[in-house]
């Protein structure tokens, strides 16, 4: 109770949504999503190698090393005008019915896909639209519901479907479709990360955006939708990644109005 009337005093006390002491900070949720295998515990380890300096000097740990997450992993990082909490959670099809219950705290999302797994077309615009593939598929005993009404199984994600083509850039496509679908992250900026751009047999951004993306946030599903971006990184070597929490940091910020902070 102490410290809820504490934060109410301060929040009313601050200027223009700045703490007046130097001891309060705002916080803002991030979430990190995407499909297991993506690179969102590799991209919070990078994160943390980058804005959680080592007090003793030691060299960050090596963040290639990194085992399937099951539940989450969480990291705040202080920024000079603010704190991101950063939630991993985890991306298997068993875990992703546990994704809502973050949408309504969370502030941004950052959707992270393997550059190197949307498979060797040429032109991966012509992916099928997601909702033919739905009516065509949706049949089996495997499947998990999630709050927001929406089915996630083998068949539904494609995992099983001829994938050659196209990789898992159909799964990806149904997966963020499903959580634009949720009324809890209307509004909420989305960050695209086209990731693993390290590697020999990535497709470039450029198309993941075009092919994929594009289609997603102008689709149905896409009308809550109002901040977006794509951009490129290897969360394994680091690079992009503070391109990418620096729009992350601005963008909660314009968007405070509608998704206010939490004084920590
Ligand atoms: N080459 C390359 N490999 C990467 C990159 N990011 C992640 N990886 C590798 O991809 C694999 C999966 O990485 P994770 O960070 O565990 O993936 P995740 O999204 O957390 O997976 P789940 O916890 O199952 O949802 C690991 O072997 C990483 O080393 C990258 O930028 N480049
Ligand atoms: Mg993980």
């Amino acid at each position: 109770m102490y410290h809820l009337a504490k934060s109410l005093y301060l929040y009313a006390t601050s200027k223009e949504g700045t703490p007046s002491t130097a001891a309060a900070r705002f916080e803002y949720s991030v979430l990190l999503l995407g499909l297991d295998n993506a690179g969102k515990t590799t991209l919070l380890s990078q994160i943390k190698a980058l804005y959680q300096p080592r007090a003793d000097g030691a060299p960050a740990p090596n963040p290639g090393k990194t085992v399937p997450t099951v539940g989450q992993n969480v990291t705040t990082v202080s920024l000079p005008d603010l704190n991101l909490k950063i939630w991993d959670v985890g991306g298997q099809i068993s875990m992703r019915g546990l994704w809502q219950s973050y949408y309504s705290s969370c502030h941004a999302i950052i959707f992270v896909v393997d550059s190197a797994d949307v498979g060797q077309d040429p032109d991966i615009t012509r992916l099928p639209s997601a909702s033919t593939r739905r009516t065509s598929s949706i049949s089996g005993p495997s499947r998990t519901r999630t709050g927001s009404g929406e089915t996630f199984s083998e068949e539904t994600v494609g995992i099983n479907a001829a994938a050659g083509e196209f990789g898992r850039l159909g799964e990806c496509q149904e997966v963020l479709e499903s959580v634009l679908q949720s009324a809890d992250v209307a509004g909420v900026p989305i960050l695209v990360l086209a990731n693993k751009q390290d590697r020999e047999d990535c497709v470039e951004v450029v198309r993941i955006k075009e092919g994929f993306v594009r289609k997603v946030f102008e689709g149905e599903t896409g009308g809550g939708v109002r901040d977006s971006r794509v951009l490129p990184v290897s969360a394994l070597l680091g690079s992009g990644v503070q391109a990418a929490v620096e729009w992350v940091q601005s963008r909660v910020k314009w968007n405070k109005e509608s998704r206010p902070p939490v004084m920590r």
